[in-house]
């Protein structure tokens, strides 16, 4: 087992003003600032509605509280993350060069605090809303509370085939759900895996994601430790899915096979492992699986399998009647005159810009000849596929009943099984050398601009088809659909809501 981190003692948090992050514009958050009052209660602490308990986890960025909400008795985690505050006895050169460095630092809880609170999947932790203090800020998560999957390795070895197989199901559900609304999560690890108490995953730790345009390329380095992709390490500059489907790859390996694929002490000696990517196959592993992970395991990004290939794998699917629900929901093409300000104005964390300059650059993708193209080509499918749906429905509608009952009862079925401990090699001693992660770098500033040629993402099969304009098309109609489909959410369900599972 891994070394628990130690519990640090009880600390005080100074009274500060407080600003809650929801997504939206500052302009017009004016006059809703309050001040919060953290104060200790015997030996918890008092934030806001929230009573902070013990501590669930600590990470490279800051520690993971149990709270529990006043009224409700509703348990949360709460994600505390210390902010950069100038020190002022610098010289004024010196500040300059840290409030930029601070304005960096400062993007990415933003920003995966921006990302959790709109995503909505049900492998993807989610996040209720974020507080910001004048030093920390504090996130209010979903609480999952059936462990991590790390400590499931550790302590059981690796997992049966049929149990690796769900939970890689979900993990490509979740990766499939992100890449089709432009979102990349870009440090996927094991870590960062971890079970609900009804037995499914729940992907946590956006805090390096981003959106990304599939015309244009991503330039951070990302990812720590085992999972980076070679190209990442080789500080070449990235689309982004492809950069998941090899972390992806590594985790499923961790799965399948309970040890790392690239282990070394020594970090440069890892990372010239991973670029290498040569990687060895336990001889009883599955010769399904071995194809899968030596189809994401390639250090060259324009072969490596795409996730649509992974997940119609015939490994992926074996048992199931096809690829995994990616969950999303149905979307019509959006029109340059339906773009709603109301909207617009919570698409805030991004880096996007002003709301004038969100909702000119959003207008002018809607008009541009390429996503006009790409609408008529939607439309045309759509007309095809009803006619198709209903002959199909006229025909055959008692056995298309029996085939989503089907589906359902092979995922039933499967959710079982990890319960059985596994009496399999268990070799993951690798995490007690965790410390020898890097650290990451700051994330670069995403240039929004019109694609000037079709997304790269459809390449490999499907270039001649322009992308669908309801997924994947730009990440500012992406975020725009989320931010339109969580503010329907609130209008159902009373903001913040959500159920933990
Ligand atoms: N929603 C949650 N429910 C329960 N435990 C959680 C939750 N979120 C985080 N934790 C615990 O806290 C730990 C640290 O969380 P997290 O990985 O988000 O922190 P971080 O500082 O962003 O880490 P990293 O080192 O990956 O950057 C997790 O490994 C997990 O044990």
């Amino acid at each position: 087992m891994l070394p628990q981190p130690p519990e640090r003692s009880q600390e005080s948090i100074p009274v500060e003003p407080e600003r809650q992050f929801t997504g939206e514009n500052s302009r017009r958050q004016e006059g809703r600032d309050q001040l919060i009052l953290p104060v200790s209660e015997g030996s918890c602490r008092v934030l806001s509605d929230y009573i902070l308990t013990k501590t669930l986890g600590v990470g490279s960025m800051g520690k993971v509280k149990l709270a529990q909400h006043v009224n409700s008795g509703e348990k949360f985690a709460i994600k505390i993350l210390p902010r950069v505050i100038p020190n002022p006895n610098t010289s004024s050169e010196t500040v300059a060069k840290a409030t930029v460095k601070d304005a960096s630092n400062d993007i990415r809880p933003l920003r995966e605090a921006a990302l959790s609170m709109l995503l909505h999947h049900p492998y993807i932790c989610r996040m209720r809303e974020m507080t910001v203090h004048q030093n920390r800020y504090y996130m209010v998560l979903e609480y999952v509370n059936g462990g991590q999957m790390l400590d499931y390795i550790i302590s059981h070895g690796r997992l049966r085939e049929r149990a690796a197989r769900k939970f890689a199901r979900q993990i490509g559900s979740a990766l499939e759900y992100c890449h089709k609304n432009n979102v990349v999560h870009r440090s996927l690890k094991i870590e960062d895996i971890l079970i609900s108490q009804a037995g499914n995953i729940k992907i946590i730790d956006f805090g390096l994601s981003n959106v990304y345009d599939p015309s244009t390329h991503l330039k951070t380095f990302c990812g720590s430790g085992y999972f980076p992709a070679p190209e990442m390490l080789n500080a070449k500059a990235y689309i982004g899915p492809e950069g998941d489907v090899w972390s992806f790859g590594v985790v499923l390996y961790v799965l399948a096979c309970g040890k790392v694929p690239f282990d070394d002490r020594d970090m440069p000696a890892l990372h010239a492992k991973i670029k290498r990517g040569s990687v060895g196959y336990p001889v009883w592993l599955n010769p399904g699986c071995k194809h899968l992970l030596s189809r994401m395991l390639v250090t060259d990004p324009s072969t490596r399998a795409t996730l649509t290939e992974v997940l119609n794998h015939p490994w992926m699917t074996q048992g199931f009647p096809g690829p995994p629900d990616p969950h999303l929901v149905r979307r019509e093409p959006l029109r340059f005159n339906e773009v709603d300000s109301n909207v617009i104005y919570r698409m805030t964390g991004f880096e996007f810009g002003t709301e004038e300059e969100v909702e000119k650059k959003l207008v002018e993708v809607l008009r541009s000849d390429i996503y006009h193209r790409a609408v008529q080509h939607w439309e045309r499918k759509r007309c095809i596929n009803k006619s198709r749906d209903d002959v199909t429905n006229e025909k055959h509608w008692d056995s298309s009943s029996s085939i989503s009952l089907g589906y359902k009862s092979a995922e039933t079925d499967l959710t079982a099984s990890p319960s059985r401990k596994s009496k399999c090699f268990s070799g993951l001693d690798f995490y007690c050398r965790k410390l020898f992660s890097p650290a990451p770098s700051s994330p670069a500033t995403l240039a929004l601009h019109l694609p000037s040629k079709l997304p790269s993402n459809l390449s490999r099969g499907d270039a001649c088809e322009p992308t669908d304009p309801t997924y994947g098309f730009h990440p500012l109609i992406s975020i725009y659909f989320l931010v339109r489909e969580k503010m329907e959410r609130e209008r159902v369900e009373g903001p913040g809501h959500f159920a933990n599972s």
